[in-house]
């Protein structure tokens, strides 16, 4: 994000910037393909779902994530066209001192108000930003917690229980932690100079530097990915979960083919008795062309030329079935189920509908979908324009594929 007009928008009064801390090594995770905020839970990396619920929420300003000097590329691939609604900023050697460089670099929007919160919290919700933010007052911070449910024991030095401790009072700590801003950054800067370095948490900071700090109710889904077990605990958790904005999309497909002498047309795979046929490189099927650049613009891969450009000797005559085919495994290896396709041929002659069952089986064969899930459709051009005078026979089609996921912000 580059625009000054933009920043200066996003700080305004009401909004509360935020930084996500996302610079840390996931030691304890102990992941050999790279540190835990970038590994996938739910077929998405954990960054990317913990940057979703901040960039979704109407109060949040300027976002800042901090992220180590050596996952500039991880981070672009991981949060995709999120990373340019984000301003990254390389953390430092500890978490305090990711939140530290992190907020230095919100001086410019001026904030009143900002949020710190793990990268590696991606269960957070907008009911529990809402409620931080509530919390923070002109000179008091906000740290949602939840009481201590197990009873806890301190280790004694021989590894034995030396004590039992009270849990009365104790609270786990989560983020995101909120705090007025200059406040809270006054508090990290006197720390740093001060060698003060042990902090793990920023309410920790603000207890330090005598910032009251409000309790409010955190959530129990909001855990930290800490260890192997919790990322893999949290992927399970996802891969029943319907997406929230499923990422259905539709193409569609028009194309048209002049009439010729000849003695059959083929439509939609099958060949009917007529007399004339159409002409073309192919079979001059323009109902499966149509199809093809359906499925094809479903997911942005051109059209049925940028394929099997005409000028190809090699595709001179072939049946238009390879095409769909073609595009529909395309479609499949991107992830994409095709939901339905629908046809329209549009012509004076011939009668399609003693053909439209054949239509429907070889389309349902062609694209592995069941019949219900494909519609034949034909109308006549009511003898108006070149189809009106049997010069050609047009078709078009749509065609809806539901790829895995949510649609990206
Ligand atoms: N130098 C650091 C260390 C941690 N963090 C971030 O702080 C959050 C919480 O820290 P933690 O769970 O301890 O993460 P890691 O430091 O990565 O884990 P570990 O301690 O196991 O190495 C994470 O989002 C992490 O990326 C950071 O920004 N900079
Ligand atoms: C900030 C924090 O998430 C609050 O619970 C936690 O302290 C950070 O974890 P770390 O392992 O201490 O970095």
């Amino acid at each position: 994000m580059t625009d000054p007009s933009e920043m200066r928008a996003l700080a305004a009064d009401d909004k509360v910037a935020v930084v996500i801390v996302a610079a840390g090594r996931g030691a304890r995770a102990g992941q050999a393909d790279g540190p835990k905020q970038y590994q996938r839970i739910g077929g998405r990396a954990v960054i990317a779902r913990t940057l979703d619920m901040f960039l979704a929420h109407p109060r949040i300003g300027p976002v800042v994530v901090a992220i180590h000097a050596d996952d500039s590329a991880l981070f672009r691939s991981a949060a995709g066209a999120n990373a340019d609604r984000v301003i990254t900023v390389t953390g430092g050697a500890s978490r305090q001192d990711s939140v530290r460089l992190g907020l230095l670099a919100l001086r410019g929007y001026a904030p009143s108000q900002v949020l710190v919160h793990d990268a590696v919290r991606p269960f957070v919700d907008a009911e529990l930003i809402d409620r931080t933010i509530a919390g923070i007052g002109e000179r008091q911070g906000a740290l949602p917690a939840l009481p201590v449910a197990d009873t806890l024991k301190r280790e004694s030095a021989a590894g034995m229980i030396g004590e039992t401790v009270s849990r009365n009072g104790l609270h786990a700590a989560q983020t995101p932690q909120g705090f007025p801003f200059w406040p809270i950054l006054a508090a990290h800067e006197k720390a740093h100079h001060l060698g003060k370095a042990d902090f793990t948490d920023d309410a920790a900071i603000a207890e330090w530097a005598h910032i009251p700090v409000k309790i409010v109710p955190g959530s129990p889904d909001n855990v930290k990915l800490t260890w192997a077990r919790d990322i893999s605990m949290a992927d399970q958790r996802l891969s029943g979960e319907r997406p929230r904005f499923p990422d259905s999309r539709t193409g569609n497909g028009y194309d048209v083919h002049a009439f010729e002498p000849g003695d059959h047309v083929t439509l939609c795979g099958v060949s009917i008795p007529h007399e004339k046929k159409l002409s073309g490189h192919s079979d001059a099927d323009v109902g499966l062309h149509a199809l093809t650049d359906a499925l094809l613009a479903t997911c942005g891969a051109g059209d049925i030329g940028t394929h099997f450009p005409p000028s190809d000797p090699q595709w001179k005559g072939v049946a238009s079935r390879i095409f769909v085919e073609y595009a529909a495994k395309l479609v499949r290896a991107r992830g994409g189920r095709i939901a339905n396709a629908d046809i329209t041929l549009i012509c004076e002659a011939p009668r399609i509908g003693p053909h439209r069952e054949a239509m429907t089986e070889t389309l349902s064969a062609m694209l592995a979908i069941s019949r219900d899930r494909i519609s034949i459709k034909a109308t006549t051009n009511e003898k108006l324009g070149f189809v009106g005078r049997e010069e050609g026979i047009a078709a078009i089609a749509t065609a809806s594929v539901v790829f895995p996921g949510d649609v990206p912000e």
